[in-house]
């Protein structure tokens, strides 16, 4: 055994140091201090001696740094004098002499506080007949030990327990068997521990053993050894003095005596008036107090009036949480609508935020729509978001933007996509217009036949018409040529007849087809000279689509080279048999020069009108078609209207194409302003709102605002047309596109005195269009050139073509500020030749190879920072420096490019012919062989042709 200090023994002793020395002093031990070391003998003998003196010392042994376990060591023989052992009460009654007696308490081992009490409330007399048994090991002790955690709270335990529970009779009580005590002590903890939680009953509690457990103990061998350790304890006491309601838990564990206690008539206080309602809801816990002293029921009475306080506010705790559960969720809205004022309010605009996804009712999932309409519009009202709306249509194909226009199928297949259907909202344009509603019956009269005279170029149509209305326009026409459709009333003996002018070139085909819509009777003209020509045929062709009698005009008779029956014959080949041959078809020999067959021609037309049994109501509103528009400086507006049915008058609300108008003058053929306008007359109006297209349809109406309202819904259809026409790109077209590389267009605007020039222009240029370049008409309309048109070229790199018109000074001048390209013409034809020039510029030139000569390589120099130099001798044509080569090895291109250099010996040559020497270097190129042959070449390029 090694050396131990003084302090060490006197702990292990449970001694004080200054106990331990004097007993040192007593034995003769000589020591400095409680530092000093003893001897093992010296140990054994201080042992030796305290076991003698008192041999039912505590067992000291240190669990834990800060918790050390004492069990007493009891001797059965001879009483534990307590004026030597004051400092435990447990200790009290434990005899000074050995052996030591664990047996009677076999129960408490599971905590030291009930062995103790036991051990005190032992009588002597059983203790003898255990006394042969032998101390109980620490080993057992300490496997039998509770937790650390126990064991600390034990080691404090037992003063508060003894101190709350033993009262003086108590002690007196006979001593019960060694089981009974434990099964006694059994209620006892959770009692004691209540009544330890308040500390109100444990002042008031008479404790004997207080005095002696207090710091009187300091002479005592089995008083606290460590200072320090009795010190832990008293804070701790203190500490749990100071917090008894920081346990509220406990104490509502310990409602009975709230419950028990009728409220006492001194405390009236408000919160003790609410007693009842607390201990009513507490009623099960009664029972518990009954065996309580008065000092204890006292106590209990203001604990419980505590804890009613406690549970007072627990409650109103709970409320208040109970309440926060009761606003949350859904119930807080439900709630919420039924508060009034500004909460309510609040709560409702809080609802509004929560929006809800919900679907619409399968008649409301209908959404109707005019032939097309814009994407966002359509999105907007089915409630879909657009960026979605577009999603589905570039899933399905289709490139869209949010603000472009999509046609009714597309808006009809998207819809479906997201479960909607879409109808086609007609707008009852038929039913303000009342086309249909009119009775005509009864009212028929018979009405002037409209012809309309064809035929090929120059075959006489206009010189025919200038001699029936006895007028020449010929003379004033440019370049000779008709460049628009005129519509003109011929009065002769038996009636009017209304000529419609169309001329005869190919570029106004279109036109032609027109005319033929709303006419009657077809003159075609033929020149007896020439016969039968393209136009002729294609005049018949339409006609007959038309369903139109044809009435031949066979014109410039009294040329020498007229042959009749040639054109007969030809026309025959198409179909027109002549009456003179048992054909149906009428043939008129004329000359419009000569003034010949007018006559006959004019009463054959009214023949086939009378056939053809025309008639009109002219009572009705008047509907007809425009033939000619055009924009006029000084009058607007001006159209040249067809009346087909009914009586055009003077202030009639009118609807013609998108415009509308209320015709402020009317004029004839011949520049007379009138009144009224009957079936088959030709009239120029003026007082639309804008200029219409030759073609469209005019119809009289009763009032400005109907006439307003259809005009605006034929408007914003147009517009939808417009924009659907540029918007619909699919994505299989852009792959298209795509594969065929770049698609060259040449963009023209298009801006001319009439519509029937904008008609034929645009027909005629964009024929022009071939594989590599498209011609696109971008904007086309009468009038002069206007600042926005050039700002519509730049932007869109257009070139502007005007006809018969002429820009102002600023124009010209914005024109050559933004570079556009702005050309006027007064004939067709000369349109028509610069924009084929146009294309042949714009289309790429082809290349073709053209072989200069050839070299045979026969020796290979290598030149330093120059490389490989061919040696080489012309064998044919001649070799050109910076000119393109190829390297041939065997019959095998080993290479292409271009000669670096090319001299005569150590000049420098520009070209070196065949029969001669050279050494040729080619550009980047050193692996040149002997046997190589280098072939010069150059690419011609190509120009395009149009064909
Ligand atoms: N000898 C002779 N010449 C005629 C006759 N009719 C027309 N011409 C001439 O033929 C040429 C063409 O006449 P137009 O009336 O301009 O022919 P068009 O068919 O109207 O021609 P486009 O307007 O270009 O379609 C003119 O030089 C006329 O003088 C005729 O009966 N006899």
């Amino acid at each position: 055994m090694a050396k131990i200090r003084v302090y060490e023994l006197a702990r292990e002793l449970n001694l004080k140091n200054k106990a331990l020395l004097e007993k040192l002093s007593e034995l003769d031990i000589v020591v400095s201090s409680h530092m000093s070391s003893l001897e093992e003998d010296a140990v054994n003998r201080v042992k030796a001696h305290l076991r003698g003196k008192k041999p039912g010392a505590v067992e000291h042994k240190r669990i834990k740094p800060t918790v050390i376990r004492r069990r007493k060591k009891r001797h059965v023989e001879g009483k534990a004098p307590k004026e030597t052992e004051p400092a435990t009460e447990v200790e009290a009654p434990v005899e000074p002499t050995p052996p030591v007696v664990d047996v009677p308490e076999p129960v408490p081992e599971t905590a030291t506080e009930p062995i103790e009490e036991t051990a005190a409330a032992a009588p002597p007399t059983p203790e003898t007949d255990v006394e042969a048994e032998p101390p109980r090991p620490a080993a057992e002790e300490e496997t039998t030990a509770p937790a650390p955690e126990e064991t600390e709270k034990a080691a404090e335990m037992p003063e508060k327990k003894e101190d709350a529970i033993q009262p003086p009779a108590e002690a007196s009580q006979p001593a019960p068997a060694p089981e009974e005590p434990a099964a006694e002590e059994t209620p006892l903890p959770t009692e004691a521990d209540a009544v330890v939680e308040h500390p109100a009953a444990e002042a008031e509690t008479p404790s004997p053993s207080l005095p002696e457990e207090g710091d009187g103990a300091d002479a005592d061998a089995d008083a606290d050894a460590d200072s320090d350790q009795k010190s832990k304890k008293k804070k701790k006491k203190k500490k749990k003095k100071k917090e008894p309601t920081d346990m509220p838990a406990k104490i509502i564990s310990l409602p009975p005596k709230v419950e028990e206690e009728p409220s006492p008539p001194d405390r009236g206080d408000d919160k003790s008036q609410r007693r009842p309602a607390v201990s009513e809801r507490t009623p099960v816990t009664a029972g518990g107090v009954e065996a309580k002293t008065p000092a204890e029921t006292s106590t209990s009475e203001e604990d419980a009036d505590k804890k009613k306080k406690k549970e007072n506010r627990w409650a109103k705790k709970k409320i208040s949480f109970k309440k926060k559960e009761v606003i949350e969720g859904d119930a807080l809205y439900s709630k919420a609508r039924n508060r009034k004022g500004k909460k309510g309010a609040k709560a409702k605009s809080v609802q509004t935020q929560k929006t809800q996804i919900t679907t619409p009712k399968a008649i409301k999932r209908r959404v109707k729509i005019d032939e097309t309409i814009v994407l966002s519009d359509l999105a907007k009202r089915m409630g879909i978001k657009a960026n979605e709306m577009i999603k589905k249509l570039m899933m399905l194909g289709v490139m869209v933007t949010v603000n472009q226009t999509i046609d009714f199928d597309t808006a009809a297949l998207v819809a479906s996509e997201f479960d909607y259907e879409v109808e086609k909202a007609r707008f009852e344009e038929d039913a303000v217009l009342n086309i249909d509603s009119e009775d005509d019956a009864g009212k028929q009269v018979g009405r002037s036949p409209v012809v309309t005279i064809m035929g090929h170029v120059d075959h006489g149509k206009t010189s025919l018409l200038d001699v029936i209305r006895k007028t020449r326009i010929t003379e004033i026409e440019a370049g000779g040529i008709t460049q628009h459709i005129g519509a003109y009333s011929v009065a002769t003996n038996r009636g009017q007849i209304t000529f419609l002018d169309t001329p005869g070139h190919e570029a106004f085909t279109s036109m032609r087809a027109r005319g033929a819509t709303v006419t009657d009777i077809v003159v075609l003209v033929v020149a007896a000279d020439d016969g039968v020509m393209p136009q002729t045929v294609e005049a018949i062709n339409h006609s007959r689509a038309a369903g139109v009698p044809i009435i031949v005009a066979i014109n410039k008779m009294d040329k020498a080279g007229a042959d009749p029956d040639r054109v007969m014959r030809e026309l025959a080949d198409h179909g027109l048999m002549s009456e003179e041959w048992g054909g149906d078809t009428i043939f008129v020999k004329v000359s419009a020069k000569q003034n010949q067959g007018i006559d006959e021609l004019l009463e054959m037309i009214l023949l086939q009108a009378e056939v053809l049994e025309l008639t009109a109501n002219p009572e009705r509103h008047a509907r007809g078609y425009v033939v000619e528009s055009k924009l006029d400086s000084g009058r607007g507006p001006v159209a040249t209207v067809l009346i087909q049915e009914g009586t055009l008058h003077a202030g009639d609300p009118i609807v013609c194409g998108i415009h509308h108008g209320k015709i402020r003058a009317m004029l004839n053929d011949r520049g007379a302003q009138v009144d009224e306008a009957g079936p088959s007359m030709p009239v120029e109006i003026l007082g639309l709102s804008g200029v219409p297209n030759a073609g469209d349809e005019m119809v009289a109406l009763d009032d400005d605002k109907s006439a307003k309202q259809v005009s605006e819904h034929r408007l914003q259809k147009h517009r939808s047309l417009e924009l659907a026409k540029t918007s619909r790109v699919s994505l299989e077209k852009l792959f298209e596109r795509m594969q065929e590389g770049e698609v060259k267009d040449l963009n023209i605007i298009l801006k001319a005195d009439v519509h029937g020039s904008i008609e034929a222009l645009s027909d005629s240029l964009t024929k022009l269009s071939n594989e590599e370049v498209t011609i696109r008409i971008i904007h086309a309309a009468t009038g002069t050139v206007s600042e926005s048109d050039i700002s519509l070229a730049a932007v869109s790199n257009a070139i502007i073509i005007g006809f018969n018109v002429r820009p102002s000074a600023k124009v010209q001048a914005m024109a050559t500020e933004e570079h556009v390209d702005m050309r006027f013409y007064n004939i067709i034809y000369n349109v028509i030749k610069d924009v084929k020039d146009a294309i042949v510029g714009m289309m790429e030139s082809t290349f073709e190879e053209r072989v200069l000569g050839m070299a045979e390589t026969r020796e290979v120099f290598f030149v330093p920072k120059v490389g490989a130099i061919a040696g080489c001798y012309v064998t044919s044509g001649s070799i050109k420096r910076g000119q393109r080569i190829r390297l041939v090895r065997d019959g095998v291109i080993i290479h292409e490019g271009k000669i670096s250099s090319l001299k005569r010996f150590k000049d420098d040559a520009k070209e070196v012919q065949s029969g001669y020497e050279c050494g040729i270097g080619i550009e980047g190129y050193n692996d040149i062989k002997v046997g190589d042959i280098i072939e010069c070449y150059y690419l011609e390029e190509i120009k395009p042709e149009l064909r």
